[in-house]
């Protein structure tokens, strides 16, 4: 890419991330005075002694001195005053910063179509999410505010170099293309080895997230030794890499040091021949260099510093994706002109997703008051109908309407109506009871009471010591696959849908009490619309209504006591 459309591509990112910065501009304001004002207090000291010496011991008296020394710990401690709430107010506005930006990737991460978390790894999010958005505090939070001082610090002494000697000055600044150019060839390279550390570490994230997952697998294949010696790779890489850029890390700094060092021997070189010529006067020279060496460190730091903006660069970079578009989290509330949910209808529906046809022209009818089974072998399109009933997905042809009215997509209150229970566990870390009535769903304990008791889990919490304030984890904790399932199914049934779904839901509940948590769903879901895939056929035979989906079209489509459950294909 052309150096001019990179430097439009930064501006552009830092336009982006502005949006973060401008809720605190008040305090962004306070914190250069304060930087400012902590920076000239340390300016005091080397002027309180010129006047001491030159003044106070050469005609003043004693009271004089004990005046500016007191004069000096005000100074001392009106720093001390400026540190503190430097510190307080850098945190208090990089905390929040890093916390908006943290929400939004979070609304627009929960937001992305289905097919973003089949095909992304938890552990990029995570790493993103994390240490991505870390680095942007570190890098260029912290970076920006001290940036600033070293640069005000540096115009400040490059006028007071003009004011002393043009020609010197213009010798000096001779370096700043050389300084200038050393950075712009650096940069790309640093940033490409920042991306590859950046990637290293989020396969190193992946690495932890899959084995803390299947630690059983582990376990049981006794693979303790094959996954450390995966984990020894990664790191190997992940060592290789911080070493290839900590090599061109030191080298660019070591080279702008050394530009940034040698312009005292230029003018001492050529300052020199001037005294010697007796065009200048020693005196000039050595205020000069006094001031040129003053500029050495803010110069270095700045130089340094742009290391660090090249790091966040990247991280805001890989934040981007994950802030553009930020969707509003709060569902609509349902409207009277909303579709009563009667009945649900697939017309002519086909999805392809890379020219291969998911479903391929199915009609479907599922009417309220009714349970409907959908059964199919493995691969055969039940969880892509389930997708696009929940509204994940669109089809590409054809119309999912409620009420042969509204398409799904176009009801953004829809999920407010709907219950999905699926196979995988599906449960938070916090109590049964909230976890039943997860988000507010079910308000009061009673509802959340009747749920458990239809999900048939009230035996399973009688016998729990603190009942339903037992915390489960995320995986479930000592909970059987079962009572996991049926927390979730709880959770579903504790709040009034128009459409439960339940994919594969009582796949580890026995027949006995699957049958019992289906009754209780016809008896207090009358008015709503059930759809259950199963595999199991004595759980077809429960339902008013079958579908048969094989290879993306509709098989078989009737009452269970005239599907020929023998014929019942098993494909891989
Ligand atoms: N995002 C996708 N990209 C490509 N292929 C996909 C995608 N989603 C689903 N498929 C394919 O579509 C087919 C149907 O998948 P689906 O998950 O709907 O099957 P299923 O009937 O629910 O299977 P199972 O009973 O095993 O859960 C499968 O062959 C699957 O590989």
């Amino acid at each position: 890419m052309k150096k001019d459309s990179i430097w439009k591509e930064y501006m552009a990112l830092f336009r982006k991330f502005n949006k973060y910065l401008k809720p605190y501009h008040r305090h962004q304001l306070l914190l250069l005075l304060l930087l400012i004002t902590s920076s000239a207090g340390a300016l005091v000291t080397p002027y309180a002694l010129k006047i001491i010496i030159d003044g106070v011991f050469q005609k003043g008296q004693y009271s004089d001195l004990v005046q500016i020394l007191f004069m000096l710990v005000g100074v001392y401690i009106l720093r001390i005053a400026c540190t503190i709430f430097i510190e307080i107010i850098y945190t208090k506005v990089s905390s929040g910063i890093i916390a908006s930006i943290q929400q939004d990737m979070v609304k627009c991460i929960m937001h992305k179509p289905i097919d973003f978390f089949r095909t992304t790894q938890s552990g990029d999010i995570l790493y993103t999410l994390q240490s991505d958005v870390n680095n942007i505090q570190t890098s260029f939070l912290s970076n920006l505010v001290s940036y600033l001082i070293d640069l005000l610090t540096v115009i400040g002494i490059t006028i007071m170099l003009l004011v002393l000697n043009v020609n010197l000055t213009v010798i000096s600044l001779l370096l700043v293309p050389l300084i200038v150019f050393t950075l712009r060839a650096f940069t790309p390279l640093l940033q490409e080895r920042f991306k590859k550390i950046q990637l290293e570490n989020e396969r190193l994230s992946n690495f932890f997230i899959e084995k803390i997952r299947n630690n059983r697998l582990i376990k049981s294949y006794n693979t303790y030794t094959h996954e450390l010696n995966k984990l020894r790779s990664i790191h190997s890489s992940i060592v290789s890499a911080n070493v290839r850029s900590a090599i061109i890390s030191a080298s660019n700094s070591s080279t702008l040091t050394f530009l940034v060092a040698i312009g005292p021997i230029f003018i001492l070189a050529y300052g020199g021949k001037n005294v010697f010529s007796g065009t200048m006067t020693i005196g000039a020279l050595i205020a000069y260099i006094q001031y040129l060496n003053k500029l050495y460190s803010p110069m270095v730091n700045i130089t340094n510093g742009y290391n660090g903006f090249s790091k966040a660069i990247v991280s805001m970079k890989r934040v981007e994706a994950y802030i553009e578009a930020i969707p509003d989290a709060t569902t609509p509330p349902l409207t009277t002109q909303d579709p009563a949910c009667e009945n649900i209808c697939f017309e002519q529906v086909s999805l392809h997703i890379n020219g291969t046809a998911i479903l391929d022209n199915i009609s479907l009818q599922f009417e309220k008051g009714k349970i409907y089974g959908l059964i199919g072998p493995s691969g055969s399109g039940k969880s892509t109908i389930i997708n696009l009933l929940c509204g994940f997905m669109q089809p590409t042809s054809g119309k999912v309407s409620i009420d042969n009215e509204k398409s799904i997509h176009q009801l953004p209150g829809w999920h407010n109506r709907l219950g999905l229970v699926e196979r995988e566990n599906q449960l938070f870390h916090d109590s049964i009871l909230e976890n039943v009535r997860y988000g507010g769903v079910a308000n009061s304990e009673e509802k959340a009471a009747m749920a458990i008791a239809s999900a048939q889990l009230s035996g399973v919490i009688d016998k729990l010591p603190e009942g339903w304030h037992t915390m489960v984890t995320d995986t479930g904790g000592t909970l059987s696959d079962g009572q996991k399932q049926r927390i979730a199914i709880a959770r579903a049934m504790a709040r009034d849908n128009q459409l439960i779904i339940m994919d594969e839901a009582t796949a580890s509940i026995e027949s006995l009490l699957e049958k019992k948590i289906l009754e209780a769903l016809r008896e207090q879901y009358k008015d709503s619309i059930i759809i259950i895939v199963t595999h199991r056929m004595e759980s077809m035979q429960l339902m008013d209504y079958i579908y048969e989906i094989e290879e993306g079209t509709v098989k078989y489509a009737g009452q269970p006591a005239s599907f020929n459950f023998k014929k019942m294909t098993v494909t891989t």
